[in-house]
């Protein structure tokens, strides 16, 4: 996270960000920083104008109005490298091939590559773990595979800002946190500004040293993510409907009017008074109710309730809820 004085990678001056379509632009009068060394996550409803924002950010869109200045200390002619989610317009070219591309701002003009290049390059791969599928070509990918050869091309580009949209919307779950690990590493370590527009609250919240968070104002709130939900700017965005995110988690109506006192510790504590929640009962810390005593120490541990011992959480639900 950044410290006061840590240098300023990517500022904008007034921006609006839009279409000439329409009327109105998405965004206003925005005067943003992207320092080095942050991982900052993006996040806001669907269609409040993240990916816009992150293309003319890019240079790959026209701002309708104010400035967008990059360090000027670099001698980088491209100092911003972009993964977006369009679809490929070349198909046929294959993975190894897309991600050497990264490298072709930097190649001389018999376009060959360099060792150091193909260092790079290499490293790129290494790091998203795609060696097994160089040489498949891109439409014989399936999404999530696409989506690690973008930021593979992303990182072989070695830009000191890094802007991603959705990069890990079709990745499974450990696919999820590693590249988010890897972008907040590559963040801190090697002092780059990167910014990632996600959906994933979970995710952002644990790893994003700030967050831009946006909604109908046409503007962004900066904050660190701890902040952001104790001062109720993610309720405010985002209008939870049935989700707690203060807990991190659903919340359920006690439909079937029976408290349950439960005793116990731990995680077994914790997804015993999930599965009851989920189910409908509530949970209360007090001593009124049905008492489900949850002894621990034997693998399964047994939950304890009117003298009958259960061996499984399904079991005793199954008593409770016949
Ligand atoms: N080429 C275009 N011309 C006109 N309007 C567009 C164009 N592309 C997108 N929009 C509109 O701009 C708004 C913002 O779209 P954008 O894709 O930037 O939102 P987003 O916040 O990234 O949404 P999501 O989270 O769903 O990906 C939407 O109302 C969309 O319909």
């Amino acid at each position: 996270m950044s410290t006061p004085g840590t240098k300023i990678l990517l500022e904008t001056k007034d921006l609006a960000v839009g279409y000439s379509t329409t009327q109105t632009p998405l965004f206003e009068n925005l005067n943003l920083q992207l320092y080095e060394g942050e991982l900052i996550c993006f996040m806001g409803p669907n269609g409040v104008g993240k990916s816009t924002l992150i293309r003319t950010l890019a240079g790959l869109q026209k701002a309708t109005r104010g400035a967008i200045r990059t360090d000027t200390t670099t001698d980088l002619q491209f100092p911003i490298a972009v993964v977006l989610t369009d679809k490929v317009s070349t198909p046929g070219m294959s993975v190894y091939e897309l991600i050497t591309f990264g490298r072709y701002p930097y190649l001389d003009w018999n376009i060959r590559l360099q060792e150091d290049d193909k260092r790079i390059i290499d490293e790129a791969i290494e790091l998203v773990h795609i060696q097994d599928i160089l040489q498949k070509k891109l439409y014989q990918l399936s999404d999530g595979q696409l989506q690690m050869v973008m930021i593979a091309r992303a990182l072989a580009q070695t830009t000191p800002i890094i802007l991603l949209d959705e990069p890990t919307a079709h990745l499974d779950l450990n696919n999820r946190v590693e590249i988010m690990r890897l972008l907040r590493n590559l963040a801190h370590k090697n002092k780059k500004a990167i910014l990632v527009a996600t959906h994933e609250l979970d995710l952002a919240l644990q790893t994003a040293d700030y967050i831009w968070l946006t909604g109908k104002e046409k503007n962004v709130i900066p904050g660190i993510p701890e902040d952001l939900v104790l001062n109720g700017s993610f309720d405010e965005i985002f209008q939870f409907k049935g989700f707690d995110l203060k807990t991190g988690k659903m919340t359920h109506e006690a439909h079937r009017n029976k408290l349950i006192h439960l005793v116990g510790e731990g995680f077994e504590y914790l997804w015993t008074k999930n599965a009851l929640e989920r189910n409908g009962f509530a949970v209360t810390p007090g001593e009124s109710g049905i008492t489900i005593k949850i002894e621990l120490g034997t693998q399964p541990c047994v939950w304890v309730m009117n003298n009958q011992r259960y061996t499984s959480i399904q079991g005793l639900l199954k008593y409770l809820c016949d």
